[in-house]
């Protein structure tokens, strides 16, 4: 029998230990292991320590292997050891109360330092970083006895922080040295977004300010800028990034420069010293994520045993900030350079941004804001290095799952990844190990393989792919779902919290969030505007809008457009004006030197490129009713002429169209809502791409519904034929309030009609008297709306939003 050789691994944190889990699975037997680490605790997913912060985990939860997996696995584990010299000459390690051990391999894996500002006072009691268990611990304990919480450093680490802070019931400031926050994940504009969610939330921003000293007596009271200024604070945590640990490699000769200095096989310039994770250099790049660690980890453990394998030849990283509410991912090189292109969308309304970089037809980086769930495919796409000519546009619009699909991506780069691959990086959870999860374990919904493996527990980022996957392996026997709340707030599905509201009668957003208990107490820019929507729908009559729930456009009652302008829609009824309207539109539009007047799809003029403060001015000349080409509302009806003109038509559709439009304008409902009636089955109005269109046939009428000329078209569905202009509008009235009452905040009805089925809307519509009472509630709706802007003509506290202000764009 041969005697196992010596392993010594210093550092029981996440890289050291991941390689060593490797080990145990390709050779058991090889190596007599030691493991010494400085920390009192197991080896712990520091990752998490965010989310115990937020107070979503608790400490319990986030240990990755416990005493026993140590015993199990013959490790002999020594914490609050830690080694002080390597001894490269006689092969022993020396920790710092003089324990020797020794090895025939050494792996140092001691991780990163916090870089603290060298600045006067930062010895304070009060000033900490935030790197592990008992950082927390401290900062749990400041909340206890402290208001006032200062970050230095808004980048990932002191945003989640922060967070956590506020959920600890502290006043958090965050100082930043740059113009804008998480510059080196973000561009100006998602920045923007980003710290404009998180001020709603609560936190404070100091930017542009450089910290000079901190002062108080023993505690720190006061936190000094370079510019004068100072800032009250009970509590400082630095969080301007991190150093690697080269301590071992400076006392034990070891070669380093940033970081240990490491070959492609994580060898040092010593015989038998490798080093791996964030302590490390590797082609002139140290990680401070976990992914590429454990990627350096793998190559280590098959070196160690003995296993070819091919070099680790870096990677590609790509973040996700884990605060609650927020959805902020970023991926590869995501600012634009000479010979690289940029392709961005930016969806105030629905508050999204999203920006694709592009350099010899191959994406190499990615900023999505808001929305983040094609960040697994952009990112595979961006680590796979194949070429997107051609397809860049749907990779921007979010349609490039399916094309992925059929090149080589999506559904099949999820069948073709091998099964050691990682698919969740901030828990090394493999392919291998959700397949395992799934086909053996019995885990069948998203919920029970999130528990089983950790996978997508920590930022989320690997969700879709987590989901594709237990697609993959479980096809028809995935099971429900797991609850999943609206947004990371809460855990309540949308149709819980619509049944609570209801049934406690709760009445504004914050008793909303007060009372189901959010986790986030400020909520975030998905649950707002939807709880805001939700609740104008239950209580029409009682409820008072909560304007600051609402998005720049639906605040100002106009677009704004890129450049900081807005535009100007009057209602024009099915498209049918006058020469008297059409003079006041066009003379409004040269007084105000309006500089771009447009038709619009949808039949009416759009005036474009309008200061904010001449909204008021205009809209007063025009006496006109909002078209409100913004909200989530009622846009257009279009209509074709119909029989009044056109020899082919059979009904009046303009009259039918106009009715239509004076019945429903100003109706919110839960997405932007587009109706079209069309004379005869010709369907010059394209009534069949709209969200109800109306089609007259002989004698009658085709009431066709859910449809979308949008990024991905889908033709309506036939719901019903009716003979009268009553009837019409008996239809469309209840089918309108169904969908507000059963739609999802932000969901169009071409989704909502696949998500509920045909079927369920026209069971919840066959009878007149369901039919009567959804009318009956549409009509309440109805009778509370006003013209926004008549209002804000007539109140000059309302026309004092529309001055001008200094400062940045609104987003
Ligand atoms: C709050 C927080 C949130 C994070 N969130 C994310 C995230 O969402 N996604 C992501 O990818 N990354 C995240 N990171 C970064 C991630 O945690 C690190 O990249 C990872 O932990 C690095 O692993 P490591 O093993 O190299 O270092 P560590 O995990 O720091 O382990 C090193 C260990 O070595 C010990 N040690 C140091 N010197 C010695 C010595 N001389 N002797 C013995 N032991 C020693 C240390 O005490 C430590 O326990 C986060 C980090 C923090 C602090
Ligand atoms: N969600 C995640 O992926 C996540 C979360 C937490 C931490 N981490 C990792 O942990 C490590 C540490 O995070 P981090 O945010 O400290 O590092 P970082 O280097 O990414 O960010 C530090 C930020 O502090 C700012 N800064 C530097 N000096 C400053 C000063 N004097 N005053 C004000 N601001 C200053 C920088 O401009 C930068 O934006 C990183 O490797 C990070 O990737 C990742
Ligand atoms: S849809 Fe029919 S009625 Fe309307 S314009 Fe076209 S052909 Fe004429
Ligand atoms: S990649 Fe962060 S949870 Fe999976």
């Amino acid at each position: 029998m041969t005697v196992p050789k010596k392993l010594v691994l210093i550092g029981n944190g996440m890289a050291g230990v991941r390689a060593i889990e490797h080990l145990l699975k390709l050779a058991p037997d090889t190596y007599e292991i030691t493991i010494f680490g400085a920390e009192p605790h197991p080896n712990y997913n520091r990752i998490m320590l965010s989310t115990v912060l937020a107070g979503s985990t608790e400490l319990k939860d986030i240990i990755i292997n416990d005493w026993d997996w140590y015993k199990d696995n013959n490790i002999t584990l020594h914490t609050n050891q830690a080694i002080k010299k390597i001894d490269t000459q006689r092969k022993v390690v020396i920790t710092e109360s003089g324990m020797e051990a020794s090895y025939d391999e050494v792996v140092i894996a001691t991780g990163s330092k916090p870089f603290m500002l060298p600045i006067p006072g930062a010895d304070k009691e009060g000033v900490i970083a935030f790197r592990d268990i008992q950082d927390c611990e401290k900062m749990f304990s400041a909340a206890k006895s402290y208001k006032k919480a200062t970050v230095i450093g808004a980048g990932l680490l002191g945003l989640e922080a922060a967070r956590g802070l506020l959920n600890l019931g502290m006043e958090v400031t965050v100082i930043h040295k740059h113009p804008y926050i998480m510059e080196r994940q973000l561009d100006e504009a998602a920045s923007l977004m980003l710290r404009k969610e998180l001020e709603s939330q609560g936190m404070k921003f100091l930017l542009s300010k450089h910290s000079a000293s901190i002062t108080g007596r023993g505690r720190v009271k006061e936190l000094q800028f370079t510019d004068g200024s100072h800032l009250a604070t009970d509590l400082i945590v630095m969080a301007v990034g991190i150093r690697p640990n080269v301590d071992l490699a400076k006392s034990s000769g070891i070669d380093y420069n940033n970081g240990i200095l490491v070959d492609d096989f994580m060898n040092t310039n010593i015989p038998h010293v490798s080093a791996l994770g964030e302590c490390v250099e590797h082609r002139g790049v140290a990680y401070g994520l976990v992914a590429p660690l454990y990627e350096q980890g793998a190559v280590l453990a098959k070196r160690l045993a003995g296993v070819e394998t091919a070099g680790y030849a870096g990677s590609v990283t790509s973040t996700k900030l884990k605060v609650s509410g927020v959805d902020v991912f970023s991926a590869g090189r995501f600012v634009e350079t000479e010979g690289s292109r940029a392709l961005r969308i930016q969806d105030d309304m629905a508050g999204t941004y999203k920006k694709i970089v592009i350099r010899n037809g191959k994406l190499i980086g990615a900023v999505l804001f808001g929305d983040t769930a094609d960040g697994a495919s952009l990112f595979a796409s961006i680590k796979s290095g194949e070429s997107i000519e051609g397809r860049e546009k749907e990779l921007l619009l979010g349609i490039s799952s399916d094309l992925l699909g059929k090149s080589g991506g999506s559904a099949s780069r999820l069948e073709n990844m091998p099964d050691d691959e990682i698919v969740c990086g901030c828990n090394g959870v493999t392919k291998g190990a959700i397949g395992d999860a799934v086909l053996n374990k019995g885990c069948n919904t998203f919920g029970e393989l999130k528990a089983c493996t950790k996978a997508s527990a920590s930022c989320g980022g690997c969700k879709a792919d987590v989901e594709g996957l237990l697609h993959f392996y479980a096809g028809d026997a995935v099971g429900e779902s797991a609850k999943e709340g609206i947004c990371g707030c809460t855990s309540l599905s949308r149709d819980e919290i619509v049944e609570q509201i209801q049934s406690m009668r709760l009445m504004t957003v914050k008793e909303v969030m007060h009372v189901l208990d959010w986790n986030n107490k400020e909520g975030c820019s998905k649950c707002r505007p939807s709880l805001n929507y939700y609740l104008g729908m239950l209580f029409p009559e009682d409820y008072v809008d909560e304007k600051e729930s609402r998005f720049t456009n639906e605040r100002y009652h106009a677009n704004i457009q890129k450049d900081g302008t807005y535009s100007v829609v009057p209602r024009i009824y099915g498209g049918v004006t006058t020469p008297a309207d059409l003079i006041k539109i066009a003379s409004v539009a040269e007084k105000f030197n309006v500089p771009l007047v447009k038709f619009t799809g949808g039949q009416r003029l759009d005036l474009f490129g309008v200061k904010k403060e001449d909204l008021p001015k205009m809209w007063e000349e025009l006496e006109m009713a909002s078209g409100h080409a913004y909200g989530k509302t009622l846009r257009t009806v279009k209509t074709c002429v119909g029989n009044t003109f056109c020899r082919f038509g059979t009904q009046d559709a303009m009259a039918m169209g106009i009715k239509m439009e004076k019945a429903f304008e100003r109706l919110n409902a839960p997405a932007k809502f587009k109706l079209a009636v069309s004379g005869c089955p010709r369907n010059c109005a394209e009534a069949t791409i709209k969200d109800l269109g109306v089609v007259a046939i002989d004698g009658a009428w085709e009431i066709h519904v859910g449809g979308n000329a949008g990024v991905k078209v889908r033709a309506c569905d036939l719901l019903t034929t009716v003979k009268t202009e009553e009837e019409v509008m008996e239809w469309t009235s209840a089918y309108l309030q169904y969908y507000r009452e059963t739609g999802q905040w932000n969901e169009r009805t071409a989704h909502w009609i696949d998500r509920v089925g045909l079927d369920t809307v026209k069971k919840a519509l066959e009878k007149q008297e369901d039919r009567l009472a959804l009318v009956e509630r549409v009509q309440k709706a109805l009778s509370v709306t006003t013209d926004p802007w008549k209002e804000i003509v007539d109140n000059d506290e309302l026309r004092k939003n529309f001055e001008p202000i200094a400062g940045p764009l609104p987003v």
